[in-house]
């Protein structure tokens, strides 16, 4: 028999109350004391209206708020200094324009991380090549500016600056909501494709059920701050559980 994978995030009971103070009991709770764990090359979609605390979580999930209450571990340790996760944890946003520097080339855009990170500069411009190649565009993307670029394609520049790093961990929030849909295939097969091959696990946070039933092995439904359900992508699709979540299927058709 093999052992578990040690999970890439351990959330354990995670609570996050907005506006509130140890003097003040008027907080809002986003988050009502959420456990989950991500396995490596695991995809979590994580699904709910808006408001639901969806981007809260994921904001947990990258360290950039702390949580009120509960325990995290990342990769089997302590969620500790913010210096031994760096290059471990990584974001693709909706818009990659939120990502990419318009007045820099591509190519800095997806090195700036590993220049962070104090990667010599050869080794940079070797796995920039690399990993713009990994995400379809070709080396000679380097050399252009975002403004240059189709959305898609910069959605594509925006993920190989996620993934320079090789992170262990990536969110993804409404990643591809603002791509046409057959553009919306291409970047969600990049993401399996990328995962295959190295391996991070991923929160996938979306509106989008279809999207959302495409990459991922399992699916959260968040409800006011809270899970409403937690099944096997297969399985909710087929037959959710919880009425929310039929009442979400339903509401795509
Ligand atoms: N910095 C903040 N201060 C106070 N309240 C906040 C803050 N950020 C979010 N909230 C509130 O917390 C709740 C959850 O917000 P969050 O952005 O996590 O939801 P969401 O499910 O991601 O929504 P959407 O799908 O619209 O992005 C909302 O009611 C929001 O108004």
């Amino acid at each position: 028999m093999t052992a578990p994978l040690t999970p890439v995030v351990d959330l354990d009971r995670i609570v996050v109350t907005y506006g509130g103070g140890p003097f003040r009991r008027d907080g809002f709770q986003a988050v009502k004391g959420i456990s989950l764990q991500i396995a490596p090359g695991e995809t979590v979609g994580l699904v709910g209206e808006s408001g639901s605390g969806k981007t809260t979580l994921g904001r947990v999930c990258l360290g950039l708020q702390p949580p009120s209450a509960g325990e995290m571990r990342f990769c089997g340790e302590a969620f500790g200094a913010l210096r031994q996760r760096r290059g471990q944890l990584s974001v693709v946003l909706q818009h990659p324009e939120w990502a990419l520097n318009p007045r820099l080339k591509c190519g800095r855009s997806v090195e700036e991380p590993l220049v962070v990170l104090g990667t010599p500069a050869e080794e940079r411009r070797a796995r920039v090549a690399a990993m713009l190649e990994n995400v379809g565009l070709g080396a000679s993307f380097a050399e252009r500016f975002p403004g240059q670029l189709s959305g898609g394609q910069r959605q594509r520049v925006a993920i190989a600056r996620a993934l320079i790093t090789e992170p262990r961990f990536i969110v993804f929030d409404e990643a591809v909501s603002a791509l046409d849909v057959s553009v919306q295939a291409q970047v969600l097969n990049l993401v399996r494709e990328l995962q295959d091959q190295h391996g991070f696990g991923a929160l996938f946070i979306s509106h989008d059920l279809a999207a959302t039933r495409y990459i991922s092995h399992r699916i959260a439904v968040m409800y006011q701050g809270e899970f409403v359900e937690v099944a096997e992508a297969a399985r909710f699709y087929g037959e959710p559980e919880h009425p929310y979540s039929r009442k979400l299927m339903a509401a795509i058709g």
